[in-house]
């Protein structure tokens, strides 16, 4: 049966090699792994796999009723300064194939080659006795990741000062918060002078200090690490990651140094997002919001090239109101963060009164949003006052087209004219 292999040499700090090695650290050939729905079958099958195994009559490649596959036909390899990213949505697979990485469950099919010592943060607590105390669990971390007692004492004091938890490292870590085991995990793995560093989702639960100073470790290493980071964030992701795949159903749907690329892919799948009403009293009713476009993409996603104009149409039936309102409209990025404000000043705005209708126009020129979807939240109040009457999240998406993918909601539009006197 195909297993993890993992090749470790000695763990002393000489044998490192130098940062400019090219040498490969993480190789995955066609990794697969099954598994199977219901426990019971799963038992069953486990039962005839070995009967099977003993008899050499196993069939890796195919599924039987109930089976599925987390992890189908992976394969990378990854070398001193290169961190992957591995995203997805829920279930695609991702933590299946970190644990086949870091030698917790064996694959099906396939072969795991990594050289040198690993660091990982898996799950929350993970590798961590919760009887012992933060000192212990250092230890007893440092052993398993080969160091001896004396080259442990060197780091120890490191480690405390970089997780921040001095004043409770003597505390058994069944009563650490999720951020403090977090802290003393991240710092254990990537103070270790890992070859190989595993992180999964867990740094999210740190608070934003930690973080930051997470992400200052990571680049310091990274030139003398391969790093595999799993998240949801994003923004994480294309900070530390310049290699990615894109996971769904077990299988690579998006693979190489795109990362920008991959993250509007793993964005697209949630750009169809319904409008959301959270007020409405009744005097003003939507009847109509639409972009100035000339096409829509396949699920009729309205299109504004990239310093084109954006030109918004609004109109509302009126039910009960004495005075035109305010309108506020803000532009939220995929995430759902509001990231610009459209203020409507006289210049920019047209707004028509026609028995009880408004129709407002608005026109904002060359637009320099990046790539990607967006979303119009509509927010109609007094005039002068913020007492709402109607809102609206996610009132309109749409689109912004260009052929370069960018991870920041801006792309500027820079150039030297006007700047001479
Ligand atoms: N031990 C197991 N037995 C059966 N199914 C499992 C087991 N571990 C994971 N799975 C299943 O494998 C699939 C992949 O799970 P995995 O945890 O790798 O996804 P993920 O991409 O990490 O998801 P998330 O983003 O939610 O963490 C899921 O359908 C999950 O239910």
């Amino acid at each position: 049966m195909p297993q993890a292999k993992t090749d470790n040499p000695q763990p002393t700090t000489e044998n490192r090699q130098p940062t400019t090695d090219n040498q490969v650290l993480v190789k995955v050939e066609n990794l697969s792994k099954k598994f199977c729905k219901d426990l019971k079958t799963s038992l069953w099958y486990g039962v005839k796999d070995l009967a099977s195994g003993l008899s050499g009559n196993r069939n890796d490649r195919e599924l039987r009723p109930k089976e599925f596959w987390a992890v189908k036909d992976i394969s990378f390899e990854l070398r001193r300064g290169e961190c992957l990213g591995l995203i997805g949505h829920n279930g695609a697979g991702k933590s299946t194939l970190l644990k086949i990485l870091n030698g917790l469950i064996n694959p099906d099919a396939g072969k795991v080659t990594i050289k040198g010592r690993v660091g990982a943060l898996i799950e929350l607590g993970a590798g961590f006795n919760p009887i012992l105390s933060g000192r212990e669990n250092i230890y007893n971390n440092g052993a398993i990741l080969g160091f001896t007692r004396k080259e442990i004492d060197q780091k120890v004091e490191e480690i405390i000062d970089f997780a921040e938890i001095r004043e409770f490292i003597d505390m058994p870590v069944q009563n650490y918060s999720s951020g403090m085991r977090v802290r003393l995990g991240f710092a254990v793995a990537a103070q270790m002078e890992p070859d190989v560093l595993i992180i999964d989702e867990v740094l999210a639960v740190g608070d934003l200090g930690f973080i930051l100073k997470c992400f200052k470790q990571i680049d310091t290493i990274l030139p003398k690490t391969a790093i595999v980071f799993v998240s949801h964030a994003m923004p994480m992701v294309s900070r530390i990651c310049n290699e990615i795949i894109l996971m769904d159903k077990g299988e690579a749907v998006f693979q190489g140094d795109d990362v920008g690329k991959a993250i509007d892919l793993y964005y697209n799948r949630f750009a169809n997002i319904e409008q959301n009403v959270i007020f409405n009293d009744g005097s003003v009713t939507l009847e109509r919001i639409e972009l100035l476009s000339l096409k829509n993409d396949v699920n009729g996603i309205p299109q504004i090239q990239w310093l084109e104009d954006l030109i918004l149409f609004i109109d509302l039936e009126i039910n009960s109101l004495e005075e035109v309102p305010g309108f506020h409209i803000t532009i939220a990025d995929k995430e759902q963060r509001p990231i610009a404000l459209i203020e409507p000043n006289k210049k920019a705005m047209d707004i028509r009164i026609e028995n009880s209708k408004i129709k407002l126009t608005i026109k904002h020129c060359n637009v320099q949003l990046s790539k990607g979807t967006y979303f119009i939240n509509l927010t109609i109040a007094k005039l002068g006052t913020k007492e709402p009457l109607l809102r609206i999240n996610n009132a309109l998406s749409f689109q912004i087209v260009y052929e370069r993918e960018t991870w920041p909601p801006f792309l500027l539009n820079s150039s030297f004219e006007n700047t001479e006197n």
